[in-house]
């Protein structure tokens, strides 16, 4: 008996933001979970620490859980001080973080699988972001999980862009991921990727959650996240307040803020003349003074947030915040200080990100391809996939943009499911898709491979 379709594979894609876990050869995952953990701090608990995941995907659930352990873990300790690092990511970028946890996450997804289904075997793909100088150590490290940890009977991985681009049926294509970390432009040629020609900036989900949550600031709104509405919330908690829980909650607030129906890239316009608002003079004791828009009519839009605050939106820094997405799209930051882009950790991490709005770092990419033919080719298959491009009107603003950008002989074609899933999950299905095929047994790793050559026969054979 096999779990998926005919060569029985299980196929996983680790995300820096969400993790998505299925049977090969089904349409989408059949997990979808957020890839951070909840882990106490003290190291007798950590034979007890429990990755959050292994559950339906659904922000309040986790926050929900995440906030009981910050109860349970003041209850534990008067020194303020909670016993729990509460989120501690799984995966930062391309590279794993913390793999524990990333061990711990594939034993809690795939065990249950295994006990439902008794007798199964199974083998197992793994999308992996598309590495530079950490790939080989990356790469090892995540076939040993597999082989010895997990037991496989076989193992593959495979780089997100090139499964992306088998999902949109493409095996030539200039792969577009706005994902949680950045956006990735990565030309894959005949299945393989072009790692010279891959750009990469720090502008994605959580860097749009940052500028939005310093606008707000700007315009001195108090940001509270539902975790410190609790009753048994203390203001004077800073340890809770500082943490990466009070980041991640914030974050997911300003999500959905950024989901919101008020917030919109726009479509076909782009007014250069109307700049975003400018960070308010910092000299001590000036006022912000914030200009009020009339949008033809008195009526005022506000926002509300969970803690009933009304963010008015027809004000300049208001009607900014509706288009922050479209910072995407820009070279000046508004809101953010220089320092703070380039001090920001993804950036400080990764020193081949670039600060470059998307549409540049796809001109950039296919800039970076030598052949004339394959470049025209790319073009024409723009694949646009990541969470983070499900905003409304990406996928037009970034033909309009590239469009205006290369040369006419180029024709500029970006191609994006209009299904979410599809979008935000490209990867997966890829994944899903090629281990699927009959011929997949020819390219992964079998457990007597393993054995006779070790790990370091999957730096050769996988591409
Ligand atoms: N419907 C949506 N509209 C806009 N943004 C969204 C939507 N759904 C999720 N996001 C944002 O997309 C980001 C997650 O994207 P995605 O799941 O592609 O990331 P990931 O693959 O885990 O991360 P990375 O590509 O950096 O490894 C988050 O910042 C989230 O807030």
């Amino acid at each position: 008996m096999y779990c998926g379709d005919e060569t029985g594979s299980f196929v996983g894609d680790v995300g820096s933001h969400t993790s998505r876990f299925g049977y090969g050869g089904e349409d989408c995952p059949k997990y979808v979970v957020p890839s951070y953990v909840a882990r106490n701090k003290s190291p007798d608990d950590r034979a007890r620490r429990s990755p959050v995941p292994n559950a339906p995907h659904h922000p309040r659930w986790a926050e929900a859980e995440l906030a009981s352990a910050l109860r349970q873990a003041r209850t534990d300790d008067n020194s303020h001080q909670p016993l729990v690092d509460p989120v501690a990511y799984l995966a930062q970028g391309d590279s794993v973080q913390d793999w524990d946890a990333y061990e711990q996450l594939w034993h809690r997804i795939v065990h249950p699988v295994l006990a439902s289904t008794p007798g199964c075997t199974y083998s197992v793909g793994v999308g992996a972001k598309a590495m530079a100088s950490a790939r080989r150590r990356d790469l090892v490290h995540r076939v040993e999980c597999l082989m010895e940890s997990l037991d496989c009977p076989a193992a593959f991985l495979a780089p997100t862009p090139m499964l992306s681009a088998f999902a949109y049926g493409r095996q030539t294509a200039l792969v577009v991921d706005v994902g949680a970390g950045g956006c990735v432009a990565t030309p894959v040629v005949d299945g393989l990727l072009l790692t010279q020609a891959q750009r990469r900036n720090g502008r994605g989900g959580d860097w749009l959650g940052n500028v939005t949550w310093q606008a707000l600031l700007e315009q001195r709104t108090i940001v509270r996240p539902r975790y410190q509405q609790h009753a048994s919330f203390k203001p004077d908690e800073s340890a809770a307040k500082n943490g990466i829980f009070h980041r991640w909650a914030m974050q997911d607030l300003m999500y959905e803020f950024r989901t919101s129906g008020n917030v919109a890239v726009p479509a076909w316009w782009y007014d250069e003349t109307v700049p975003f608002c400018k960070s308010p003079a910092t000299e001590a004791g000036d006022e912000i003074v914030i200009d009020p828009i009339s949008p033809g009519g008195s009526e005022s839009i506000t926002y509300e947030l969970p803690d009933g605050t009304l963010v008015d939106l027809t004000n300049r820094v208001g009607r900014d915040l509706c288009r922050v997405p479209e910072l995407l799209f820009t070279d000046q930051v508004p809101f953010v200080s220089a320092d703070q882009i380039s001090n920001s950790s993804v950036l400080m991490e990764h020193e081949s990100l670039t600060n470059l709005p998307l549409h540049k770092l796809v001109h950039e990419s296919l800039a970076a391809v030598g052949d004339v033919d394959v470049r025209k080719d790319l073009a024409a298959n723009i694949v646009l996939t990541g969470a983070s491009s499900l905003l409304p009107n990406m996928e037009q603003r970034l033909s309009l943009e590239t469009s205006r950008m290369t040369s006419s002989a180029y024709k500029c074609k970006v191609l994006a499911s209009r299904h979410a899933v599809e979008r935000s999950c490209a990867a997966w299905i890829g994944g899903s898709i090629l281990s699927s095929l009959g011929s997949f047994q020819q390219l992964w790793l079998s457990r007597t491979e393993y054995e006779e050559y070790g790990a370091t026969l999957a730096i050769q054979r996988f591409p």
